[in-house]
């Protein structure tokens, strides 16, 4: 179990991931989800003790990593997967690190197994490709068994079938009772692979809960085109409702079914030309919450 609280990280003055808290649970896959740049790499860093945090802290197991006996043994990241010696190879480079990582090296034959690199082993790194890399970062990760594993856009380079293994593999992971924590920048990626998500943007929470929670927002999102899209917008917010998209003659709406926007619509005399529930209410859903964020400079500077 791996708790974020008030986890700030500031690089002269500027803050990059601002009072950030979160939790993800055992035996399930957390999708940690934000646009490029959002703060992602920098929380993840703090978490595994990388990069030391401005203010907050984070407990694995109740306890901050430090405080734990083996560190090493409690979490475990994939951070990069092209930072490996480029001339060594495969399964040389893995029993290299077990070694380093007071694990004993028969688990490195048996971990490239389990990526998929085993027909790999005698390669020279530099000549595998992006998603080859992943697997190895990935094998080297496991070395150590912890119950915290961390990856960092794992899904970079991999193909439709590396995908599918990937998903299988955090699955089986979570299963075995690991608090897995996964990193993306695609929302339909994270849709594929977490049970729960934490979306940040400007280095601050804008959503977190199950993914179907998220995902159940499509229900209520409308997409609506009529004659006077500009006051049927500032009827609807005055009735509470949320405009999620203004996409000059449409707008998608938050907060409110189909028929209430057509009897508001109504009441204003507006003819409305379509009047459909939103398909893709998901990703708009997850750009808007990612647009509105602002840094917190900013939002304070807009409050009146
Ligand atoms: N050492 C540093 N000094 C100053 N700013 C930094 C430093 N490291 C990262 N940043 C800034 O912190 C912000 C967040 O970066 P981070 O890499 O955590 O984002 P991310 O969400 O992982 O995005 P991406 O998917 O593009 O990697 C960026 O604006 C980045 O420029």
């Amino acid at each position: 179990m791996l708790a974020v609280e008030g986890l700030t990280k500031r690089y002269r003055g500027e803050a990059v991931v601002d009072d950030l808290s979160f939790s993800a649970t055992a035996g399930r896959v957390t999708g940690f989800l934000g646009p490029n740049g959002a703060g992602k790499t920098q929380t993840i860093k703090m978490i595994l003790g990388l990069v030391q945090p401005t203010a907050g802290r984070v407990l694995i197991d109740g306890r901050e990593l430090l405080d734990h006996a083996r560190p090493g043994a409690v979490a475990s990241g994939v951070l990069d997967g092209g930072a490996f010696h480029p001339g060594r190879r495969v399964l040389d480079e893995l029993s290299l690190q077990a070694f380093a990582a007071g694990v004993c090296p028969d688990r490195a034959p048996e971990l490239l197994d389990r990526v998929g690199l085993a027909p790999a082993a005698r390669a020279r790194i530099g000549t595998l490709s992006l998603g080859m890399r992943q697997r190895l970062a990935l094998a080297r990760a496991l070395l150590s068994d912890a119950p915290l594993l961390i990856a960092d856009e794992p899904a970079n380079g991999l193909d439709p079938a590396g995908m599918h293994w990937l998903r299988q593999l955090l699955r089986e992971l979570a299963e075995e009772g690991k608090t897995v924590l996964v990193s993306s920048h695609l929302l339909a990626e994270m849709e594929r692979f977490a049970d729960d998500v934490v979306v940040i943007a400007h280095g601050r929470l804008v959503a977190d809960g199950p993914i179907g929670e998220l995902r159940a927002v499509r229900e209520r999102l409308v997409r609506v085109r009529c004659a006077n899209a500009r006051v049927l917008g500032a009827r609807l917010r005055a009735r509470g409702l949320t405009i999620v998209a203004d996409e000059g003659d449409e707008l998608v709406v938050g907060g409110g079914d189909a028929r209430t926007i057509g009897e508001i619509a109504l009441l204003a005399q507006i003819a409305i030309h379509r009047l459909v529930e939103d398909e893709d209410g998901l990703e708009e859903r997850y750009l808007a919450l990612t647009a509105e964020a602002q840094p917190r400079d900013a939002a304070e500077a807009g409050r009146p």
